[in-house]
């Protein structure tokens, strides 16, 4: 669903060139919840951005869905960006929008009428399980709230793919638990594939058939968690495959 041919990013810094993403190639199977997972600065958000283009890669072959997106026109790119939906850590809703309005929103650009929009809007909220916000502006929503608003959002014009950038670091760990359970209801009931960054040891436990890890912007590892390793390469690997620690069962959440 979801292959990087060589991708790399080289940002332009006053320092000189800066390579956040050494070359990398990675296959991301349909209907997979695949992880990224690296401590801080490792490069998991700009691999993640690269996938959609948001962040153009500087070399590399971006393939989502058998269409090549690094060879698409801009006019082409923002067609082949509706099977790609995207939820991000600060949730990004319009403040000044109620949450119909948010999920309103990326429907403007469907063939849909007024009257379509309006009841995908309310399956939509029902899916996320707040059809009763429908009209509450996202300043009093809880952060949970708000994410699963973000994800019915994403999901307006079904897409086969959903991005999500740290979707739970700004949540409490029972919160983070639920947001968790909604992707994998997605997941399971519309095979959307997932594919998600988090620093969280939990989330990618929680969550994840398969993660990547990334250190230095170096894919170092690809491991599958329904199939452990004889042997890993990182420590976060390890950190993965140990049997819980102390620290796990109190906090919920181990950090890298
Ligand atoms: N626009 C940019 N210009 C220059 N350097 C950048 C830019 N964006 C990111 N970087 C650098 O690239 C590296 C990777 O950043 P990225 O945000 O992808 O890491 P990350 O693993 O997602 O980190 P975090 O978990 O802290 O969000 C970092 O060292 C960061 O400072």
């Amino acid at each position: 669903m979801i292959k990087l041919e060589n991708v790399s990013k080289i940002y332009q810094t006053a320092n000189g060139p800066f390579q956040a993403v050494a070359p990398v190639h990675l296959s991301i199977e349909k209907g997979d919840i695949f992880g990224i997972i690296g401590s801080s600065g490792a490069g998991k958000s700009t691999l993640l951005r690269m996938v959609n283009l948001l962040e153009r890669p500087t070399s590399g072959k971006v393939f989502v869905d058998g269409q090549e997106l690094t060879s698409l026109s801009p006019k082409e790119l923002r067609l082949a960006r509706r099977s790609i939906g995207m939820i991000f850590q600060q949730f990004h809703l319009f403040s000044n929008r109620t949450a119909a309005e948010n999920v309103e929103f990326a429907l403007e650009i469907s063939k849909l009428s007024k009257m379509e929009r309006r009841k995908r809007v309310k399956e939509l909220l029902h899916l996320v399980g707040l059809e009763d916000k429908a009209s509450v502006y996202p300043s009093q929503l809880s952060g949970g709230q708000k994410q699963r608003i973000a994800i019915a959002r994403a999901l307006a014009n079904r897409p086969k793919v959903l991005l999500c950038d740290e979707p739970t670091s700004a949540l409490d760990l029972q919160t983070t638990r639920s947001v968790l359970s909604l992707l994998r209801k997605i997941n399971q009931a519309y095979q959307v594939t997932i594919l998600l960054v988090t620093h969280e040891i939990e989330v990618v436990r929680e969550i994840c058939d398969k993660v990547a890890v990334l250190e230095n912007g170096h894919l170092v590892e690809v491991l599958n968690l329904s199939d452990p390793p004889v042997s890993v390469k990182s420590h976060i690997a390890r950190l993965l495959f140990e049997s819980r620690s102390e620290r796990d069962l109190s906090t919920g959440v181990a950090h890298v």
